[in-house]
């Protein structure tokens, strides 16, 4: 597998000089998932969008497929194949799932073949085509969104909270669809997610941000057994008399 996306020491963030993220790698292989953790405020927004340029870097490098990005050239970065999955999900609603399909698929590319390869992995979209976008339910919008992303052919997928707003039993039918994306098309995907062990089980690798640093990253298999080491990155830990290092809230209590 070859690397397709590699950031190094990237600062992010929306003033000059205050970044809130700071001394972010990611080495991203092709067909990999990489699910990034972390609670509210950790800056995981914030460097989706630098990854894609719609917020200009404030610091260190991003490559695709070994070309460097000019800081804040989204046009340059979506041509490179980086492709956000915003979590607002972008819809044009007053248009049905066909017209917001089409839309996405560039005119060189036959429309019918490309729609049938997005019904592949989201059929659910095929009973629905002729419904307007803003008329679905959250988790047939959040197909479409995925499928107008794909419809791009990305080489990284960059995905904000798949699970905003929708119900856990929705999560779980989604998110193995994007392990299934990888593997059929070699696409590298980024979540952002906010059910770890759900994330950790269809993902490669992990990485948790805190306070807009890096807390914890290794494997998801192995980071999912072990819920103890994801809660203290998250929440960080503190020491109590005698010496010992407890975390500072129940496992359960990240979801
Ligand atoms: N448009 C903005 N302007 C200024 N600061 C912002 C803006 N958006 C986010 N921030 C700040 O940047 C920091 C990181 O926020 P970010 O949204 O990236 O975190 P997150 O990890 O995605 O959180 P969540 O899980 O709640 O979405 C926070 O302190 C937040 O208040």
């Amino acid at each position: 597998m070859t690397t397709v996306l590699r950031c190094t020491d990237l600062a992010a963030g929306y003033t000059k000089g205050r970044p809130c993220v700071r001394g972010l790698d990611i080495e991203l292989r092709s067909g990999e998932v990489l699910a990034m953790l972390g609670p509210n405020g950790a800056g995981k927004t914030t460097a989706l969008l630098t990854l894609a340029a719609l917020l200009p870097a404030l610091g260190g490098t991003i490559e695709v497929n070994g070309t460097p990005l000019r800081p804040g050239d989204a046009r340059g970065a979506s041509r490179a194949g980086l492709v956000l999955v915003p979590d607002n999900r972008a819809l044009f609603t007053t248009l049905t799932v066909a017209e917001n399909l089409r839309l996405a698929v560039p005119g060189r590319r036959r429309w019918p073949g490309e729609r049938d390869r997005i019904l592949g992995w989201f059929p659910r979209l095929g009973e629905r085509l002729k419904v307007a976008a803003g008329a679905l339910s959250g988790g047939e919008q959040q197909m479409l969104a995925i499928g107008r992303a794909l419809a791009q052919h990305p080489s990284v997928l960059l995905v904000d909270e798949l699970s905003m707003g929708l119900a856990p039993v929705v999560v779980e039918r989604l998110l193995p669809v994007m392990r299934q994306v990888a593997n059929d098309t070699d696409t590298a995907i980024i979540l952002v997610e906010q059910h770890v062990q759900l994330a950790l089980g269809v993902a490669d690798t992990a990485l948790v941000l805190r306070h807009g640093e890096k807390a914890l990253e290794g494997d998801a298999g192995e980071l999912a057994a072990d819920p103890q080491r994801i809660e203290q990155a998250y929440l960080g830990e503190h020491t109590v008399p005698g010496g010992g290092v407890v975390p500072a809230v129940h496992v359960d209590a990240v979801q």
